[in-house]
């Protein structure tokens, strides 16, 4: 946890100015039982109405400052805790903004929306009650010590017995609550991770009829962190009658001493009263530190999951002194390359070679699992290769900044993700300043403007979150059209047709042929009807490639083309 404080730097003087009036706060409140003593023993015992007002009057004064000091102290503990998990929560997502594809994966979407809020709340938490207490607490406990022993040193014996006692119950407390402390974390990432799948998958579930099965999961989980937080709450709970126990019992303890020691003339009743106040202080600050201790795991094991997660050097860096690729334009170059998944024993992709060139469409055709989303994924560099080069216009990509090579590149996924806001917008992702005019354009190519058109809004329909209200096939559109309005040097489109009718499709290709005739067009399909016009079609199978060559050619060389092709199309149609 340490490790995050330095992310408390820009805050320094609001930080000590903290501690400044939290001192203060301390000063006034070991002050006011002395002034109290002093009023009762030198004004009240004496009849001296004048100095009972006069002291009673330096007591306002103090527990004004007191005051002041406290609120101050929260208010600026508060806002500096807020600031900082502000920023801390800025870091995380910025880091995980850079991560590769599989960092993503190995730590998990759901423990990464946990760690980015409720272990950043855990720490910010702990973080104001340690500005709080922090000095606030050693400084009244050793304080209050020292004016009790300058009181009646007698009586301090009462406090060597009581206060070990009560430390060794804090202890055994804790020491149950601590690891389920951290055990709760773990737990609350079980939940999201539940209650994600479950929003996400919804259709999938409702159309397998396993909400009953899904909310037994979710109700498991959820009793899962319930039980642990129960566990914890009540060991928390018996913490309080227990050190209530303890406050008065030394009350009792210390009247009935110190009423002996008054009878016997040792002790005056002013220095009974401010001993009494001094014990409770004292008491009082050793609770605050021990729930401070209490909850240092639990933000520890908070801690620890976040600087997991700024630790973590991102595979993909860009080289430090990055080269330009713009001497050519739409040059792709595959040489000798093999590519494993992180931790997979076998190869996606090996000695793959093979290049295209603007002007030219290269079309990836192959069973599933051949390897071709893996391949097109290569090119905007969200893995890196084991082996072998790729090269964007001659320069490697490794050597490229990540941002220049992927200006370069109008990229359409497989599954079609649309981001809450208009369809304007959603298209405008692809190049912020976008004209009305291009927005058209593009979505006329993308044979989305008569679906646009005739929604109610417009081109100013809002889009729900991942577009649920709209269809496979129109989200598909919208994301080409994104693609498009770009103007990229290279297009990738992965699968990107499956879900548009046939004539949507061939429209659409007729189109593109138009806007992408300078530029270089990789297409991933799993129809031959979308391929057999391209200028390459690149055969794949089992992460190799088989063939390449034109469609008619191939018919003749390749028994793996073949066999697709009759797989899906009549004797007659081939
Ligand atoms: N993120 C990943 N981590 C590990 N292995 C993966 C990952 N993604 C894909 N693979 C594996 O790599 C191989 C190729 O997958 P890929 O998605 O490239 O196939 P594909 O030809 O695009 O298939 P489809 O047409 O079904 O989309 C498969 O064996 C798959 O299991």
């Amino acid at each position: 946890m340490i490790k995050l404080f330095r992310f408390l730097k820009p805050y320094t003087v609001p930080f000590i100015a903290v501690l400044i009036v939290l001192f203060g706060q301390a000063m006034a409140e070991l002050y006011l039982p002395t002034l109290m003593s002093d009023v009762v023993n030198d004004g009240m015992i004496k009849g001296d109405s004048a100095y009972i007002w006069r002291y009673g009057g330096y007591m306002l004064i103090v527990a004004l400052g007191s005051s002041v000091c406290a609120i101050l102290g929260s208010f600026l503990s508060a806002r500096i805790a807020v600031a900082f998990s502000r920023d801390l929560r800025e870091k995380v997502f910025v880091k995980a903004e850079q991560y590769a594809l599989h960092e993503f994966d190995t730590m998990g979407t759901s423990s990464m929306i946990t760690r980015t809020t409720n272990d950043i709340t855990q720490v910010q938490t702990l973080m104001v009650m340690g500005m709080r207490f922090m000095i606030y607490a050693p400084i009244l406990c050793i304080g209050g010590i020292i004016m009790a022993l300058s009181k009646d040193a007698h009586l301090t014996l009462i406090l060597a017995i009581i206060l070990p006692l009560m430390a060794v119950t804090i202890a055994a407390l804790a020491k149950l609550v601590v690891p389920l402390f951290k055990i709760m974390q773990t737990k609350v990432d079980t939940l999201n991770r539940v209650v994600r799948e479950n929003l996400i998958g919804i259709r999938v579930i409702r159309a397998f009829d396993k909400q009953e099965v899904e909310k037994q999961r979710f109700d498991n989980a959820n009793q899962d962190l319930v039980s642990t937080a129960i566990k914890v709450n009540r060991i928390m709970a018996a913490m309080q009658p227990v050190m209530i126990f303890f406050m008065n019992i030394t009350s009792v303890a210390i009247i009935w001493f110190a009423g002996i020691r008054i009878a016997d003339g040792n002790m005056a009743i002013g220095d009974m009263m401010a001993f009494l106040q001094y014990a409770m202080q004292i008491m009082f600050s050793i609770i605050m530190v021990s729930i401070m201790f209490v909850m240092i795991p639990r933000a520890q094991a908070s801690a620890v999951r976040i600087n997991e997660v700024l630790d973590l050097e991102p595979e993909i860096k860009d080289v430090a002194n990055p080269k330009t690729a713009d001497d050519k334009r739409g040059y792709i170059e595959f040489d000798n390359v093999t590519f494993y998944y992180p931790g997979a024993e076998e190869p996606a992709l090996s000695g793959i070679n093979f290049s295209a060139g603007p002007g030219q469409v290269t079309a990836i055709i192959g069973g599933t699992g051949a390897g071709k989303s893996t391949l097109i994924n290569l090119i905007p560099r969200f893995y890196d290769i084991t082996e072998g080069s790729i090269r964007v216009n001659g320069v490697s990509i490794a050597e490229m900044s990540q941002f220049d090579l992927r200006q370069k590149i109008g990229f359409v996924p497989q599954s079609a993700i649309l981001f809450s806001g208009t369809v304007r917008e959603n298209i405008c992702f692809g190049k912020k300043d976008a004209s009305m005019d291009e927005v058209i354009h593009v979505s006329k190519i993308a044979q989305a403007d008569d679906f646009i058109s005739k929604m109610a809004d417009g081109y100013d329909a809002e889009v729900s979150q991942g577009g649920t209200n709209l269809s496979g096939g129109q989200k598909q559109r919208l994301s080409i059209a994104r693609a498009l309005v770009r103007k990229p040097e290279i297009y990738i489109f992965d699968d990107s047709f499956s879900a548009l009718d046939y004539k949507t499709d061939a429209n659409l290709r007729h189109a593109l042929k138009g806007e992408t005739q300078n530029a270089t067009v990789i297409i991933v399909a799993q129809r031959v009807s979308t391929v057999k016009d391209a200028d390459q079609i690149i055969v794949l199978d089992q992460g190799e490639i088989k063939a390449i060559g034109k469609h008619y050619d191939l018919l003749k060389s390749s028994t793996v083309y073949k066999e697709i092709v009759s797989s899906q199309l009549s004797e007659e149609e081939m």
